[in-house]
């Protein structure tokens, strides 16, 4: 069968309904095919970057957003022989000493996906227009036919004039799905697809430029309250002849049978993280453990956890291990990272994952597994649901990208989940971008947790170069332009790219398509087997462009991902930290790009001057000469009414497939109705409201709160020049007891007199659209 996009997929965030009206684009033209060979010109260009001519070396300094940077090697990237923008970045002395080698072969995902054989809608619908030709290169457009010097786009419209109506309730759940179709995540409370992206500047982004990052540091009581909270580390063990630390496998005393699952997946040596945890994990402590992207934590935590079960009670089955992970992938990466490492051990998996088919899962759990991975959403509907998953025997919880669990959008779940499960239980918590905040591990319910943090807080991998492309007031617009330019010329292939907006990466994968641009999509509007199936088609090389949201921007490891785009910077350094992370993984290399424009300022900002305090990292200016990304942008504007044609397709073949399913529920409803009727109801641990509710208020810590008095209704974006007029005049209206429409008279006196009401809408949601209502119970 075909994979299947969600009913109402593309959920309108804030952001979605800002974008770009694609009226606006005109006329279509046959995109061009296969280039088989570099341009001069781009020869010329990569001769450059590779540190050619082109690069400048020495810079003495360079400013920052007004701050001056002193730069080292100058290895300042320029494209299309334009000088670098003295204000943006610059270089930063780069030391590889502490780069530790390139670890062992084994790629974490490898769950044994279908293999992304199968052609997706996209692709098909583009080979269908074509005649069965699936296109497979895009060719750089003719010479660039910008001017230098970011032209404005006076023809844009602005934000205030874009229709801000959402296109689509916000519903990420299925609410017809039959009692055989798991993929029913926002039924079950599943992951939160991180697409809550505000469009507006981050209220701190006003703050000043002094780039102080004096809210980050850890105040005098933060750390009182820590001293006291912590235990303290223990001294490291002392565990060769000699006395040295240099830490083995076999010297941690595992098990023969751990040693052989780490030797099968080529784990020689451990990492820091490893060398760290895994002593004190056997010990039975609370841990907060935090080092760099892609550093082992995985197995950092999975190898203490399989090495006391081998000593576990074994008359009796019982589950006595849980995994929370944010997301489904991401469960199912670890899943296979654990099954991988206790290959030559009895010990059992069982999993309670979103997306998933819900009776194959029970099945498993009924068999009381040793180690339970799953979903939150997925994990409370079985301990609510099923009567063979238990968790009062549970003795390990691990919550990995534990900072995300965190959060405020996953509370109500986490709470759920810790209540149900014994208190006198080991708790492990991981990430990249640990929060060593008191009160919010409190909420974990650690116990004395001993603090090991490798790495320095917000450090990006070390084999990480950082490259940003500054977007010059103006240039905004051509934003598309850039990445296309970036994509066919500079970085090419084995290359993830990440938005804000689940309908950007779906209206990008469609534009990539057309042009010949062999892309995956990956984001929460779409099922469970088309998400697997884009990761698979991505590791697999099939595709050389992996377009996700920040559904992806945690923990996955896809083997070499050379390079990491951000199409638009993320909401928050530690966003950034992830996506990024995605690259350079295990001690290899890699880049990151990110396309910088003024409401990136923030977080690029605060990456640079990250960056500028770790030692050997590396940062670069990439100049883009603005005539390339017009050459694409325009290209790309041309194929609007193909973008749209494409669109329409697809939705005419959801639609189609839609009552397919429905066809298939209800000749299942009709041979197992008996069956059916009998189960018993099925409860829901939050309504879809109080899920809607949980996720604005997630996305109100990300993205800040919207001042009172500028609070939008529900799925509400930006407000409209017309919208803000009507709410202006009703607030009049209001304010000067009118219950009449206002005549040209009044509205003169009033605009004479001032005293306006207050703008805007009133109380309601910032964020996503409610949810439904009638969720609350059914049947499975
Ligand atoms: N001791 C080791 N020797 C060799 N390779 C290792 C070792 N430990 C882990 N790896 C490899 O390193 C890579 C990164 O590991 P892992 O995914 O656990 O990183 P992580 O720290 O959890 O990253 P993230 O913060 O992005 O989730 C994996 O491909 C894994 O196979």
């Amino acid at each position: 069968m075909a994979p299947m996009m969600l009913e109402d997929d593309f959920i309108p965030t804030l952001s979605d309904s800002d974008a770009v009206s694609d009226e606006e684009m005109s006329a279509p033209e046959p995109p061009t095919q296969v280039a088989s060979q570099l341009s001069t010109k781009r020869k010329r260009e990569e001769k450059k970057a590779k540190g050619g001519a082109a690069k400048k070396r020495k810079q003495d300094s360079t400013t920052v957003d007004g701050q001056e940077i002193k730069t080292s090697s100058g290895d300042v990237v320029v494209e299309g022989g334009q000088d670098k923008d003295d204000d943006m970045l610059s270089d930063f002395e780069f030391d590889n000493s502490d780069r530790t080698a390139i670890l062992g072969g084994f790629d974490g995902w490898d769950i044994g996906g279908k293999g992304g054989e199968e052609v997706d809608v996209i692709s098909r619908i583009v080979a269908r227009r074509r005649g069965g030709e699936i296109p497979n290169a895009a060719k750089t457009p003719s010479a660039p036919v910008g001017e230098e010097g970011g032209e404005e786009d006076s023809d844009v419209e602005s934000d205030q004039d874009l229709d801000s109506e959402p296109d689509a309730e916000d519903d990420e759940e299925d609410a017809t799905i039959g009692p055989d179709d798991d993929d029913e995540s926002s039924a079950t409370g599943e992951e939160h697809d991180e697409d809550v992206a505000a469009p507006v500047t981050h209220p701190d982004d006003a703050a000043s430029d002094s780039g102080s990052d004096d809210n980050n540091e850890e105040d005098a009581l933060e750390r009182e309250k820590q001293r006291a909270f912590f235990a303290p580390a223990p001294d490291p063990q002392p565990t060769s002849t000699t006395g040295a630390t240099d830490t083995t496998f076999t010297s941690m005393s595992l098990s023969r049978p751990i040693l052989k699952g780490l030797s099968a997946l080529n784990f020689t040596t451990p990492t820091p993280i490893q060398k760290k945890t895994i002593p004190i994990a056997l010990s039975g402590q609370d841990i907060v453990g935090g080092a760099v992207t892609g550093s082992g934590k995985t197995a950092a935590f999975l190898l203490p956890i399989l090495e006391r079960l081998l000593y576990r009670p074994k008359r009796i089955p019982t589950t006595r291990v849980s995994i929370l992970t944010p997301t489904r992938e991401l469960a199912l990466q670890c899943l296979s990272v654990g099954k991988r490492l206790a290959a030559f051990t009895d010990i059992t998996f069982g999993r309670a994952i979103g997306g998933l088919n819900s009776r194959e899962q029970e099945r498993e759990l009924a068999l009381r597994p040793d180690i339970v991975v799953g979903t939150p959403g997925r994990y409370i509907d079985f301990l609510r649901n099923s009567p063979h998953f238990q968790t009062d025997t549970l003795e390990i919880l691990v919550l990995d990208e534990a900072d995300r669990m965190l959060e405020t959008g996953f509370a109500d779940e986490l709470n759920e989940i810790l209540k149900s499960i014994p208190q006198n239980r080991q708790t492990l918590l991981f990430s990249a971008t640990m929060s060593s905040k008191v009160d919010d591990l409190i909420r974990a319910g650690l116990q004395r947790p001993v603090r090991i943090l490798v790495d320095a807080q917000k450090t990006s991998a070390a084999g990480l170069v950082q490259e940003f492309v500054r977007l010059r007031p103006g240039r905004e617009s051509k934003r598309l332009g850039y990445l296309l330019h970036l994509c066919t010329e500079v970085h090419r292939d084995r290359v993830i790219v990440f938005f804000r907006q689940k309908k950007e990466a779906h209206r990008v994968r469609v534009i990539f398509a057309l042009l010949g641009l062999q892309a995956a999509e990956l984001h929460g509007s779409m099922t469970q087997e088309q998400r697997m199936q884009a990761i698979e088609s991505f590791r697999s090389g099939r595709a050389g462009f992996l377009l996700a949201t920040d559904l992806a921007s945690r923990g996955l490891d896809i083997r070499g991902i050379e390079t990491v785009i951000n199409y638009e910077a993320p909401q928050s350094h530690e966003i950034y930290l992830h996506r990024v992370g995605r690259t350079a993984r295990a001690g290899r290399g890699g880049v990151s790009c990110t396309l910088a424009a003024e409401p990136d300022r923030k977080v690029v900002k605060a990456a640079v001057k990250a960056a500028r305090g770790q030692k050997g990292a590396e940062v670069k200016q990439r100049t883009v000469e603005p005539g390339f990304a017009d050459a694409w942008q325009s290209k790309i504007d041309d194929l609007a009414d193909q973008v749209e044609a494409v669109m329409r397709e697809e939705k005419e073949e959801r639609v189609l497939e839609q009552s397919e399913r429905e066809v298939r529920r209800a000749e299942n409803f009709v041979q197992f109705e008996g069956e059916i009727m009998a189960r018993p109801k099925r409860t829901w641990f939050e309504s879809e409201k109080d899920k809607a509710e949980a996720k604005r208020r997630g996305g109100e810590v990300l993205n800040g709160a919207a001042p009172e008095g500028e609070k939008k209704r529900k799925g509400e974006g930006k407000l409209s020049n017309k919208r803000k007029k009507r709410l202006e005049d009703r607030d009049e209206r209001r304010g000067e007891g009118m219950g009449w429409k206002k005549g040209k008279g009044d509205a003169k006196a009033a605009g004479a007199g001032g005293g306006k009401g207050p703008k805007g809408a009133g109380a309601g949601k910032a964020g996503k659209g409610g949810g439904k209502n009638g969720k609350g119970k059914g049947r499975r």
